[in-house]
């Protein structure tokens, strides 16, 4: 699905309405339906409500879901801020309907606002301000909303948490954001919420299909798309019967200095589960009998010329792919061969780990990697990388202009993974799960990355297939084990379950 802009889902509305002829009073009544339902799902008429409504369609949305639950039964109170005078015509309807149920159901502010004593099991309905905020909340709407946040209330927000900027808050007043529960957005995800620190804000989500029209959507042009089972699986080619080992490539892993020998393994045994014909590990000599023992069926390439660290693959090319990182250090010998190896190198190339911390130390071999290299940082890794702030939204950016500039695939991990394509698109993950959050999870990414470019995917299919089975690997390991106990190898165990559940098979 995509992920439009605020302005984009303006145009989608209101083509919407055009399209089928119906007005938008009636739109907003059928969203306010859908949020209904999603609330009386969940909480039973003995539960006080209290709804906080704005001057636009956002606080329409509230005052119509405040009559509809009174009607259900529930005892609601009701607040409209109308400060300057200016409230949306939809808006202004929804009030006159409101009212018309009798009187105290709605009170509006037109100056002070005095806040209610709200008992701690009251829930209450943040419909302040959504996809038409356009600059940071200030004055009394912040003291409203840092209010909110202090009653210690379950809080639903309708569409938006009230003060979050549906893209860049790179810059907004991060105090004056409603902190939800629950959070019951319309049709499409927002890209804020992709990022990770706005997870707070959020709280849980639900998607509402309000029934925009599928044409309009299908013909917006967005970079931002969110991937699901459906998507990914279009991606997956035929696998061969007749194959042989040669058919699905040989995939070369350079990992794991001495005492890092688990990344090693963690990549390999990814890469093995991941369906290439062979695995090669090039890994210090003195992880020899760990990696013989631990992963059988790989070809150990050993380093002999030096112990413990990694140091070039010499100029053997016997292999479709090459994923060099996972735990090889950043010793001078291995930075002097990672060099090396860049400037050689001509089939697909992944590089994950502290081969990014050392070219973070030598930003300008940047320029060196071969088009379609796939680089897989976590944010810190990207922080060292590239200097970016610290919020989604810029490091976004930055990862954007970055993937374009040098023609690489970067893989921004995080909940929702973030694959940046040269071309300008970018993809968001829907799977995994804070289990992952463990060492050595990044390298059976690596893992599952090198071994479909091993098997000729073009690099862009193989981030898009590889992040999707990786998080569905973790998540099928959490079904199990719980998202507490769930380790890296545990994510490797589950890769075959991952292509099962894809694939159907
Ligand atoms: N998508 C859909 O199809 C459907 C969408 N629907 C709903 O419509 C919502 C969008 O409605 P919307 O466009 O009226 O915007 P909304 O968020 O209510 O706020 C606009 C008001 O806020 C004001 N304002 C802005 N910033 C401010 C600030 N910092 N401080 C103070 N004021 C500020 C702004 O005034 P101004 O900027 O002109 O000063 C204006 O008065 C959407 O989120 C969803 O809930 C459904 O009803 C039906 C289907
Ligand atoms: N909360 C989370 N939700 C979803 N995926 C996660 C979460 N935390 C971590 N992951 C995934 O786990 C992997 C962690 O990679 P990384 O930070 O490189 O770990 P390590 O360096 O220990 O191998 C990434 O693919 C990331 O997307
Ligand atoms: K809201």
């Amino acid at each position: 699905m995509i992920i439009p802009t605020a302005k984009q889902i303006k145009e989608i509305d209101a083509f919407t309405i055009s399209d089928e002829g119906i007005s938008s009073i009636d739109l907003m009544e059928r969203a306010a339906y859908s949020l209904t339902d999603a609330i009386t799902s969940q909480w039973s008429t003995s539960t006080p409500i209290v709804v906080f409504a704005g001057p636009g369609n956002n606080g329409g949305d509230a005052l119509a879901v405040a009559r509809m639950l009174i009607c259900g039964g529930y005892a609601v109170k009701t607040y409209l801020f109308n400060i300057a005078s200016r409230i949306s015509a939809d808006c202004k309807e929804e009030a006159e309907r409101l009212k018309s149920l009798g009187e105290g159901h709605l009170t509006e502010i037109t100056s002070t606002f005095e806040p209610p004593e709200l008992s701690a099991d009251t829930l209450i309905i943040d419909g302040l301000f959504g996809t038409g905020l356009s600059r940071p909340l200030e004055g009394g709407f912040a003291t409203l909303v840092r209010f909110i946040n202090s009653t210690g209330c379950t809080v639903v927000s309708i569409d938006v948490p009230s003060g979050l900027m549906c893209e860049d808050n790179s810059s907004n007043n991060l105090e004056s954001i409603v902190r939800a529960s629950l959070t019951l957005t319309f049709q499409f995800r927002k890209l804020a919420f992709m990022f990770d620190e706005n997870e707070m804000y959020v709280g849980k989500l639900k998607v509402l299909d309000i029934q925009l029209s599928s044409s309009k959507i299908n013909s917006t042009s967005t970079p931002y798309e969110y991937i699901e089972a459906d998507y990914i699986r279009e991606l997956f080619k035929p696998r061969v019967n007749s194959g042989n080992k040669g058919t699905f490539g040989t995939a070369m892993i350079v990992a794991g200095q001495y005492g890092m020998a688990g990344a090693a393994l963690l990549a390999g045994s990814a890469c093995l589960r991941s369906g290439c014909g062979k695995v090669m590990v090039h890994t210090p000599l003195l992880n020899n009998n760990i990696i013989q023992i631990g992963l059988p069926e790989a070809i150990i390439h050993h380093d002999y010329n030096e112990k413990r660290f990694c140091n070039p693959i010499s100029s053997d090319t016997r292999f479709d792919a090459i994923c060099i990182g996972p735990g090889i250090g950043t010793h001078t010998d291995t930075s002097r061969a990672l060099y090396d190896q860049i400037r050689r190198t001509r089939c697909p190339l992944v590089l994950d780990a502290d081969a990014l911390n050392i070219i973070a130390r030598n930003k300008e071999w940047l320029d060196f990697l071969p088009a379609k290299t796939i680089i897989t940082p976590h944010p810190l890794e990207f922080q060292r990388l590239t200097d970016c702030k610290n919020d989604g939204y810029s490091r976004l950016k930055v990862a954007q202009e970055l993937s374009e500039s040098h023609e690489l695939i970067v893989i921004l991990k995080g909940h929702h993974t973030a694959i940046c394509l040269p071309d300008g698109r970018v993809y968001f993950n829907s799977t995994g799960n804070s289990g992952m959050a463990t060492a050595g999870s990044g390298d059976v990414l690596s893992g599952i990355i090198v071994s479909l470019l091993a098997q000729h995917y073009q690099p862009s299919v193989a981030a898009l297939i590889a992040v999707f089975l990786h998080g569905k690997a973790g998540d099928l390991a959490s079904s199990t084990l719980g998202e507490y106990s769930i380790t890296a190898s545990d994510i490797v165990n589950n890769i075959s379950n991952s292509f099962r559940d894809l694939l159907n098979m």
